[in-house]
């Protein structure tokens, strides 16, 4: 390894890799075992972990402590099992897991194909295929980080760039060697050779600090999300809804087509929990949440304010219209069971209607949708009853 790398010490380099990538596990494996833990990084700190050993062990053959014959291929077997296992990851992270198998499988691939080029020849080929082998993987990395690119942040875009610029110096070192075996003008084999060094020493601190980031920056996205979004239904829950619900009350002021507010609440949702357990009610909350929907318009807004207590803004809508959207979503959980695991569980629900009034602040307003829903759970529950009204027949 070191005559292939003359200008620059190829021991210390291969040294400084197995260094950087044993600390970056160390870190990463405690990392994993604290509070915070991501998805698919258990399988990145294992990668790291394998990519470690691989460095530890091609710098141990070039310092003569382990024969060439045993730290060659079995480091770089280690090698492509590590960046294997690391893309594989990228791809979980991608929310891509079904790739993570094909991207397996490849490793395996790699290792029998560079095995075979380092029986033919042990310097050149093996040379070549080592570097279009990591480049590849590199690059399906890059391509796992860029997968969502409209959605992707700021971050996770430079690090696809970089990861896949880098991994084209990788590869094109093997190219260099295969196709243009005297280097291309200035740039000799040698210098490129250094270039790749340099490029995977980059990969390493790129992917190092670039993952942590990104794990971080995901937890903050979904801490912030949690702020205004009830993880159970996945509709707005209070604090959601009152932002939601915030231009409404200032449109109220100016005159213009009312907003309609609907409150319900579950009748009896304490026996269903009983009955049928915690884990049951939850489904049935989740599903009775897109039944609701189903009933609604685009533009309308369903939220969680509290325990099972719903309610519904209805833009451009009267008390009339809001009482009918009312009845429909009452009849529409009267008349469909909620399949849990262990029964169709029937459900109803007690709905108080209003509209927002030109004084009304939320409090003012939620109180009076609030009375409207408690008068019809007094008058026997499953039933629709407007603001200051009478009890809505049904
Ligand atoms: N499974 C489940 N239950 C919840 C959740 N949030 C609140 N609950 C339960 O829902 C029940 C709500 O009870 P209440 O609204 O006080 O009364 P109720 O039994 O629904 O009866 P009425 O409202 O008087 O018709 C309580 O037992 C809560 O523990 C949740 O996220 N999941």
């Amino acid at each position: 390894m070191s005559n292939d790398m003359p200008m620059l010490d190829a021991s210390t380099m291969v040294l400084v890799l197995a260094l950087g990538n044993l600390t970056l596990c160390a870190l990463l494996t405690f990392f994993n075992h604290g509070p915070v833990r991501a998805p698919a990084m258990t399988f990145w700190s294992l990668s790291k972990q394998i990519q470690g050993g691989a460095w530890l062990l091609l710098a141990l053959g070039d310092s003569g402590v382990v024969p060439a014959p045993i730290s060659i291929p079995g480091g770089y077997a280690l090698l492509f099992a590590g960046v294997a296992i690391e893309s594989g990851a990228s791809w979980e992270a991608a929310r891509r897991p079904a790739w993570r198998t094909p991207t397996l499988i490849l490793g395996g691939v790699a290792v029998l194909v560079f095995f075979l080029c380092y029986l033919i020849d042990e310097e050149g080929l093996r040379s070549v295929a080592a570097s279009l082998l990591l480049g590849a993987f590199y690059l399906s990395g890059s391509v796992a980080l860029g997968w969502r690119w409209r959605d992707a942040s700021l971050l996770q875009r430079f690090l696809s760039l970089a990861t896949g610029a880098l991994a084209l110096v990788v590869a094109a070192r093997g190219l260099s060697v295969l196709l243009l075996p005297r280097g291309w003008g200035w740039l000799s084999n040698d210098l490129l050779s250094q270039f790749s060094s340099g490029a995977l020493y980059l990969l390493l601190l790129g992917n190092a600090f670039g993952v942590l980031l990104l794990t971080r920056e995901r937890l903050q996205d979904t801490l912030e999300r949690l702020e205004t979004i009830d993880p159970l239904t996945d509709a707005p829950n209070r604090r959601g809804f009152f932002q939601l619900l915030a231009p409404w009350l200032a449109l109220a002021r100016r005159p213009g087509l009312p907003t309609g507010l609907i409150v319900f609440d579950l009748d009896g949702f304490k026996r269903i929990n009983d009955s049928y357990g915690h884990p049951a009610g939850d489904v049935v909350l989740h599903q009775m949440v897109a039944l609701c929907r189903r009933q609604l318009r685009d533009s309308d807004q369903l939220g969680r304010v509290v325990g099972v207590e719903f309610a519904v803004l209805l833009p451009r809508t009267s008390l009339d219209e809001a009482v009918m959207v009312a009845e429909r979503i009452r009849a529409a959980i009267d008349t469909t069971p909620v399949k849990s695991e262990r029964a169709m569980i029937k459900l109803t629900a007690s709905f108080g209607v209003t509209t927002i009034r030109p004084e009304d602040s939320t409090t003012s307003l939620f109180q009076r949708a609030d009375e409207a829903m408690q008068r019809a759970k007094q008058a026997g529950r499953n039933r629709v009853t407007p603001a200051s009204e009478a009890v809505a027949d049904i």
